[in-house]
């Protein structure tokens, strides 16, 4: 991946460091330790800044916890509907954390 996409509405939460991983399937899983990224928005692909990646970890739906929650910004119900929401029925997902450069 060269690049990663986010919704418009985590915008404001990515700048201000509020948001520091992000949970997704395995076909956006190919990014490693280390590397940079630019950010760009899913809706107009717009960037808005570059994040680098502290660590990638296969995590379990059913294993999220305050702690994902807690770096989501979100409570674990909200960012349980959020991810059902965008991968129906997913039950393996990956953490990607991240800083902002
Ligand atoms: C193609 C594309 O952009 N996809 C995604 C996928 C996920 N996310 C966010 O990651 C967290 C857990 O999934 C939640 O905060 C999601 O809303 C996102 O912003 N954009």
């Amino acid at each position: 991946m060269h690049k990663i996409t986010f919704f418009e509405r985590f915008e404001a939460d990515i700048l201000a460091g509020r948001k520091t991983i992000t949970l997704r399937d395995e076909s956006e899983s190919g990014v490693i330790a280390g590397q940079t990224l630019p950010v760009h928005t899913l809706e107009a692909d717009r960037w808005f800044c570059d994040i680098r990646i502290i660590a990638v970890q296969e995590v379990e739906f059913d294993g999220l916890s305050d702690k994902e929650a807690h770096q989501e910004n979100m409570t674990l119900e909200q960012l349980k509907q959020v991810i059902q929401e965008i991968y129906p029925g997913i039950t393996h997902l990956y953490k990607i954390s991240f800083e902002l450069c």
